[in-house]
Parts: C-alpha cells; sequence; structure tokens
C-alpha cells in the first residue's frame, strides 16, 4: 500500500486529490500540508476534501509528516515544488509534481535530480491528453510540413495564475520536436495591432480564462480548403488527481530517475 502525501492539500487540486487517493485501493493517505502559517492547519483533511473526517490534522510543514509517507503529491506552485523536490530527495522520499507554469531553469533543476529521487513530472495527468499528445505527433508529422498552420487554443478558469497552460506548451513542444523545429524559434504567444500575417512553420497559441472551465485544449490544423481539430475537454479534475494517484503508485516501485505520465501510462511502448 503506498502512503501519500498531499501538498496544497487545500487547493482546488489538493481537495480532489484527497478524494482520489481515497478511492484508490493501493493507496492510502497518509497526510496532508498546507501553507506555512495557514489558518488550515490542524483541520481535518477529509473534512476540507468534503469526504468526511479522515482523523489526520492538516499540517504546515514536510518535516512535520516526514515519517508517515512514501510519496509526495505536489500541486502548488514552482517555487514551492522545487523546494519539496529537495526535501524529498534528502529524506529518501519520491515525488509526483503536477506543477505548471516553471521558467525553462526550473524545468531544468529537475534533471538536477534525477540521481537522486524517483520523481514523475506531467504538465497534465490524465489519460485522455496524454494519449492525445500521440495522436499529436502523428498529425504533426503528417500536416507540419504539407502546407497545414498549427495553432494551440486553450482555455481554463479565472483562478489559474499560468498561461499558456503547461499542457498546450507541451503539445507545442510534442509537435515541435515531430517537425524538428524548436518551439522557443517557432512558437508565437501574442497576437496585437499590425503583427504582420502568419509564418509558415510557426506554431501559436492562444489562451482563454473564464468562469470555471476545468481544462480545454484544441490543435487546429488548417490549410486551404480544410481544417482538422483535435480537442481535449477536461470536465472534472478527478481525471488529473486519478493519474497522479496512479503515478504515485507507479513511482513507489521505480529507481531515480525523472519520468514522465508516458512513462507511467506505458504510452512509448
Ligand atoms: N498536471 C496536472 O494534471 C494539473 C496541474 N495543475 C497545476 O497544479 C497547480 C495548482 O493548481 P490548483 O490546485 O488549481 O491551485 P490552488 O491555488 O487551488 O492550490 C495550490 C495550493 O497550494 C497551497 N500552497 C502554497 N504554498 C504552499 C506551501 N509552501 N506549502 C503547502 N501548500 C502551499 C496553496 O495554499 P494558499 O492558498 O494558502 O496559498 C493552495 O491551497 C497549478 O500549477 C496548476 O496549473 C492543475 C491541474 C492539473
Ligand atoms: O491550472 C489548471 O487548472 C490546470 N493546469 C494544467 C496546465 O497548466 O496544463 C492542466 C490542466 O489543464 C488544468
Amino acid at each position: 500500500m503506498t502512503r501519500i502525501a498531499i501538498v496544497g492539500v487545500a487547493g482546488r487540486m489538493g481537495r480532489t486529490l484527497v478524494n482520489a487517493v481515497e478511492q484508490d485501493a493501493g493507496a492510502t493517505l497518509a497526510a496532508g500540508i498546507v501553507a506555512p502559517g495557514s489558518s488550515l492547519a490542524g483541520a481535518d483533511i477529509g473534512e476540507l476534501a468534503g469526504v468526511g473526517k479522515k482523523g489526520i490534522a492538516a499540517v504546515d510543514s514536510l518535516a512535520a509528516c516526514a515519517a508517515d509517507f512514501d510519496v509526495l503529491i505536489d500541486f502548488t506552485t514552482p517555487q514551492v515544488t522545487l523546494a519539496n523536490l529537495a526535501f524529498c530527495a534528502e529524506h529518501g522520499k519520491r515525488i509526483v509534481i503536477g506543477t505548471t507554469g516553471m521558467s525553462d531553469a526550473e524545468i531544468a533543476t529537475l534533471d538536477d535530480y534525477r540521481d537522486s529521487v524517483p520523481l514523475v513530472f506531467a504538465p497534465n495527468m490524465s489519460v485522455g491528453v496524454n494519449l492525445t499528445l500521440k495522436l499529436l505527433e502523428t498529425a504533426a508529422r503528417a500536416l507540419g510540413d504539407e502546407g497545414y498552420d498549427i495553432e494551440v487554443i486553450e482555455s481554463h478558469h479565472r483562478h489559474k495564475v499560468d498561461a499558456p497552460s503547461g499542457t498546450a506548451l507541451k503539445m507545442g513542444d510534442v509537435m515541435a520536436d515531430a517537425l524538428g523545429r524548436n518551439l522557443k524559434e517557432h512558437g508565437v504567444f501574442e497576437r496585437v495591432g499590425q503583427c504582420g500575417p502568419r509564418s509558415d512553420k510557426e506554431i501559436g497559441f492562444a489562451t482563454v480564462r473564464a468562469g470555471d472551465i476545468v481544462g480545454e485544449h484544441t490543435v487546429m490544423f488548417a490549410t486551404e480548403g480544410e481544417r482538422i481539430e483535435i480537442t481535449h475537454k477536461a470536465s472534472s479534475r478527478m481525471t488529473f488527481a486519478k493519474g497522479a494517484t496512479r503515478a504515485a503508485r507507479w513511482v513507489a516501485e521505480k529507481d531515480n530517475g525523472r519520468y514522465g505520465m508516458q512513462d507511467v501510462l506505458d504510452l512509448d511502448a
């Protein structure tokens, strides 16, 4: 049985993760961590998540629950995640990271931990999105150099703080790689004013933030006379939380290394 701690347990994903771990027969809820000094420290994490009392009080530091868990699931902010990663490496823990909005330097830091901790990092933990990445790779290979323009459109709830979404960027990366392009060079993240016509090789990104949209991504391949759209729509955060719980059980058995959801789901086989 994998003992799971959830950091950011009072957040949107944190609360959903409590539900997902509860429903997973191979995992057990071991601890929940809130921000240092949070008024929610001491609250029962089951009650926070709306699943009834679990007898586990939220703590406001990892040190306070280090003995209780095997794998940490972290959906917080880049700075907090990197500090938690260092803690896990130092204390022989494993970690599943869903946090998005990391800079290139922060993502590179994850690689620095390849040899000191088993870690799964993915900007989207849903099975559907990770399968969609494979479809996009195939579509980009077939169409991207045949005169089809590639545009990524993502929509999320009004509280989301990073843009474009980590998923949209991952989709862009997968397609750029498939086409031998570099997203740094060919990604277009803003069009405003007299920006001129699009170039052939650019990959455009558009962002919508509104209401309670859980997460929607469409990739458009458009040419003269036709357009293909590949869309994934998440209607519940449980899809991410179930994926993260599955990743936690998976990484509990792994050696040090940086893994992704393609590894967890065996999609590269
Ligand atoms: N990979 C995936 O599948 C998915 C990734 N995400 C990503 O997950 C991240 C979180 O999203 P979401 O749940 O919506 O955000 P929330 O803001 O709802 O949750 C983040 C939580 O982290 C808490 N927190 C902040 N600092 C600390 C700390 N030092 N220790 C413990 N907890 C802390 C916050 O507490 P407080 O409010 O008190 O600061 C908050 O409760 C985002 O980057 C998002 O993009 C989201 C969905 C799916
Ligand atoms: O912040 C969110 O909510 C989500 N973030 C992830 C991202 O940035 O891709 C994944 C999901 O779409 C929800």
